[in-house]
């Protein structure tokens, strides 16, 4: 090889290693710009997230946190109270019986007690499931609580306040967990906050994850989360529930774990209407992943992290509602759009559908702080405004150029922003050559 081509050879390669350096470097940036990016907006969420309460498990003088070393292996330890005797709560009192915990159902209604306990099964929630024979059940709220390390709570949102207000005379230590995924009417509460609002003191969590009842009693694989502040707490709920048919995970996430229980149903009423207008795959999978990027702007809005709806209460729950005919807000979705009014729907269904008060909380709730959620709102304008679907399905495919993930890409969602990217863009078609050209 001659002296001028080794040296030209070695001038690419120089070449070559400085800009694989230089494009490893823009990487670098890049990847540390978007790090600092989500490491800011989850500080945010913290910060805007109510102050956490550093719960000292000892305060809380139950045999939950005395048993602790011995749960996970023996959740025969444990003395579990079940409210509300639908057919979430049953699912889960029957899959704490069928552990070995000594568990009580209580149902509000004395003559479903006499039933469930002949019959051992909920005739009016869940038809031809047995439930195990271990399983007790009470009409008596008190005797229902009485000496439990655990009140779990299955009453319908609207209920949940009042059900707090009934037992709180006798709290003696029994820790709360919420299984309740909406948010109370006016006051856009969500349980936790009543929880706190109502029994400041007690230990609580919320759980909450795509655990549709009747494939549970079906005994079909699932998996919940448990969000509690309180370990002991958690893994006590993680020792009464879990199976081989039933997973529970842990999180520290309570807002967020708890709005992605709630938000998701307004999704699923979207897409029980879709499916209504026979939409496609590619449709579909647009308005879950639109829904979830609402889900988690409102939630780093409220105070939840973010990378909490990638997991089961967010992207899981979405997932197992919003295609599911077992899902009532599905079902109310798919009823509406087949044409029938709301109050028709409500009333064929006869069960929770807890996304017909959401989509209304969430619209007041987004218009007042101004969070862009153009689903709710599209939503809520044909349920409440009588809108026709079509015309707002078409308004929504207008909204303008956005990012798709923003935690990666921010972007300005106010109208003057998008008004003026409209108008650009407007501009831009008919300045450009090819537009005058096609004209001609
Ligand atoms: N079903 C599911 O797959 C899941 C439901 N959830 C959530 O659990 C909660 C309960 O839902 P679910 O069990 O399905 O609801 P259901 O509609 O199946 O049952 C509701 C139950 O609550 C009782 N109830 C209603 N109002 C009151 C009240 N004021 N005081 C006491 N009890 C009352 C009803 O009693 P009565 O029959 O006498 O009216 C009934 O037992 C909802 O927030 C839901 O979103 C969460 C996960 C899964
Ligand atoms: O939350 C649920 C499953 O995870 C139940 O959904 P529905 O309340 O829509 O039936």
């Amino acid at each position: 090889m001659t002296n001028a081509k080794k040296t030209n050879k070695d001038a690419a390669k120089k070449a070559d290693a400085s800009a694989e350096a230089k494009s490893k470097a823009a990487a670098k940036s890049s990847a540390d710009k978007q790090n600092g990016l989500l490491a800011g907006i989850i500080g945010r969420a913290a910060k805007t997230a109510r102050p956490r309460r550093k719960l000292d498990p000892s305060a809380v003088a139950v045999d939950v946190v005395k048993n602790m070393p011995q749960l996970p292996k023996d959740p025969t330890k444990l003395r579990l109270a079940v409210l509300g005797g639908g057919s979430f709560g049953t699912a889960m009192a029957n899959l704490a019986a069928k552990n070995g915990c000594d568990t009580t159902l209580w149902v509000r209604n004395k003559r479903t007690v006499k039933s469930m306990a002949k019959l051992h099964m909920n005739k009016k929630y869940l038809p031809g499931h047995k439930l195990d024979e271990r399983l007790h059940y009470s009409h008596d709220l008190a005797a229902a609580i009485k000496d439990k390390d655990i009140i779990f709570l299955a009453v319908p949102s609207m209920a949940f306040r009042q059900t707090l207000k009934n037992i709180k005379p006798f709290i003696t230590g029994q820790a709360l967990v919420s299984l309740t995924k909406g948010m109370e009417k006016d006051t856009f509460a969500l349980m936790s906050d009543i929880i706190r609002e109502e029994l400041p003191e007690v230990n609580f969590g919320v759980m909450s994850g795509p655990n549709l009842a009747v494939e549970i009693m079906q005994n079909m694989p699932s998996a919940t989360v448990i969000a509690s502040d309180s370990e002991p707490l958690r893994h006590a709920v993680q020792a009464a529930l879990h199976s081989a048919f039933f997973r529970v995970f842990a999180s520290d996430d309570i807002r967020g774990v708890e709005l992605g229980g709630a938000l998701k149903n307004i999704y699923a009423i979207a897409m029980g209407m879709a499916a209504a207008y026979d939409v496609g795959e590619n449709t579909k999978a647009m308005l879950l992943t639109r829904a979830l990027a609402e889900m988690s702007r409102f939630g780093v809005e409220t105070g939840a992290n973010p990378l909490t709806f990638l997991g089961l209460s967010g992207v899981g729950d979405l997932y197992a509602t919003c295609g599911s005919e077992l899902s009532r807000n599905y079902r109310i979705g798919n009823m509406l759009g087949r044409g029938m009014s709301i109050d028709a729907a409500v009333k064929k269904l006869g069960q929770t559908a807890e996304g017909v008060n959401t989509i209304q909380q969430v619209h007041e709730k987004a218009s007042k702080d101004g969070i862009y959620m153009p689903i709710t709102h599209a939503l809520y304008a044909v349920i409440y405004e009588d809108k026709a679907a079509l015309g707002v399905a078409l308004n929504l495919m207008e909204a303008g150029f956005r990012s798709d993930v923003e935690f990666v890409m921010p972007h300005d969602h106010s109208n003057a922003a998008l008004r003026a990217q409209m108008q650009a863009a407007q501009a831009e078609r008919t300045d450009s050559p090819t537009s005058s050209k096609a004209s001609k």
